[in-house]
């Protein structure tokens, strides 16, 4: 398999390189390679299909683009040309295994922004706001960031990243100079294939136990909270809702199932649908979706306000969606979580949650810490590195 080959050159990314960021090795999922962001590939998800679709059928042109959409709907996503591109049977690398576990804990040093007491504060504003009923959910993200002694090796994080075969690795350069965003994300936004059409909205978690009886009682735990139910239902209810019109075929929205990460138990819907129009580009319906109440809240409009007044730090890509699309207008778009953004010796991580009524702020701080695990672990770092005393 040529797989090996773009790994090969994968560590290049990390290292600070002068604008534009020409032939990028980029990964998704099973499909990896080499391309480039063509100038005439950005704009707004509601630009991109039509700029997608030309592009695709012009002569020569490649079997499919990948990119990356920003959380804010008005800012530019783009798309990367691939010139080089290997499709694998499986989404995990054959050299996962080969990375040895380190303890990077002496040689990394990280701060969080805001810190939790500071986060914990936002998610009781967002509290005053929802019993206020201005909002029904308000999903608050922070930020984690970590330097090192030298320059991240992103092969490394990557090879990491995909030993864990539940969730879908990507791996790109980002429009600004030098940065790679690199994530595992677990949800799936939408695909489609031919005439069908997926979702696979994930909301309400609990943090995975390293002991087994106690990591059982989390997910159970998590089964029967009826605060994480409402939660989960306002995601996907809208995602169905949002996907009616373009559909002839819905199945109904049914009692959420667990799914499980390495770091993370939520609740998920699969939703499953078969479109009216055989031809609706993924990239419509990406556009149509996003953002979910998964990573904004609901309603949208009044979500978004209390987000930009109670987040310190921009969201960029985080919070956004990641695929790729063909000349058909298929493709899988994920909600671009559990990631972070890499630039030379720098990362920045992100992890955000649900608040709905009920939510407690210091357990909500403790689920986005639990969340930055996912990345923690790629660095080397203990996925428990943030969570306070007892619950470590
Ligand atoms: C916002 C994030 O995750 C989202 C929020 C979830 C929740 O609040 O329960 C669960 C899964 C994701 O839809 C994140 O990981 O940063």
């Amino acid at each position: 398999m040529a797989e090996h080959k773009v790994f090969e050159n994968f560590g290049r990314v990390g290292t600070p390189t002068p604008v534009p960021q020409k032939n990028a090795p980029f990964r998704m999922g099973a499909v990896s390679g080499v391309g480039h962001v063509d100038a005439g590939l950005t704009g707004v998800a509601s630009n991109l299909a039509a700029l997608a679709g030309a592009r695709l059928r012009e002569p020569g042109a490649p079997d499919l683009l990948v990119g990356a959409l920003p959380f804010d709907r008005k800012a530019d996503g783009f798309l990367l040309v691939p010139e080089t591109v290997y499709q694998n049977d499986s989404d995990v690398l054959t050299s996962a295994s080969a990375v040895p576990e380190h303890d990077a804990r002496s040689t990394l040093s990280f701060s969080e922004v805001p810190p939790r007491a500071h986060y914990a504060d936002a998610v009781a504003q967002a509290l005053i706001a929802i019993t206020a009923g201005e909002v029904d959910k308000v999903v608050l993200a922070r930020t984690l960031d970590v330097t090192g002694p030298q320059v991240f090796d992103i092969a490394e994080l990557v090879t990491r990243l995909a030993a864990d075969a539940s969730t879908m690795l990507y791996c790109l350069p980002l429009p600004d100079p030098g940065a790679t965003l690199v994530g595992a994300s677990p949800e799936l936004l939408v695909s489609r294939s031919g005439r069908v059409v997926r979702s696979h909205p994930l909301a309400g978690s609990a943090r995975r136990r390293r002991d087994a009886d106690a990591d059982r009682s989390a997910a159970a735990g998590l089964e029967a909270s009826a605060k994480d139910a409402h939660e989960h239902a306002l995601v996907a209810e809208h995602v169905r809702d949002i996907l009616a019109p373009f559909c002839r075929k819905l199945s109904r929205i049914e009692a959420p199932k667990l799914s499980a990460t390495p770091a993370m138990w939520h609740l998920g819907s699969m939703i499953e649908g078969e479109l009216k129009d055989p031809d609706t580009p993924v990239l419509d319906l990406t556009a149509a979706l996003h953002p979910t109440p998964a990573v904004c809240g609901s309603p949208t409009n009044a979500a978004d306000a209390a987000i930009a007044r109670l987040e310190t730090e921009p969201r960029g890509f985080y919070a956004g969606a990641v695929g790729w699309t063909n000349e058909r207008g298929e493709g899988a778009w994920h909600v671009t979580i559990r990631c972070a953004v890499v630039r030379g010796a720098m990362a920045r991580l992100y992890a955000g949650a649900g608040i709905v009524a009920g939510s407690d702020p210091m357990s909500e701080a403790d689920e986005t810490a639990a969340k930055f695990g996912t990345l923690l672990a790629a660095f080397g770092l203990s996925p428990r590195l943030l969570l306070q005393g007892a619950n470590r």
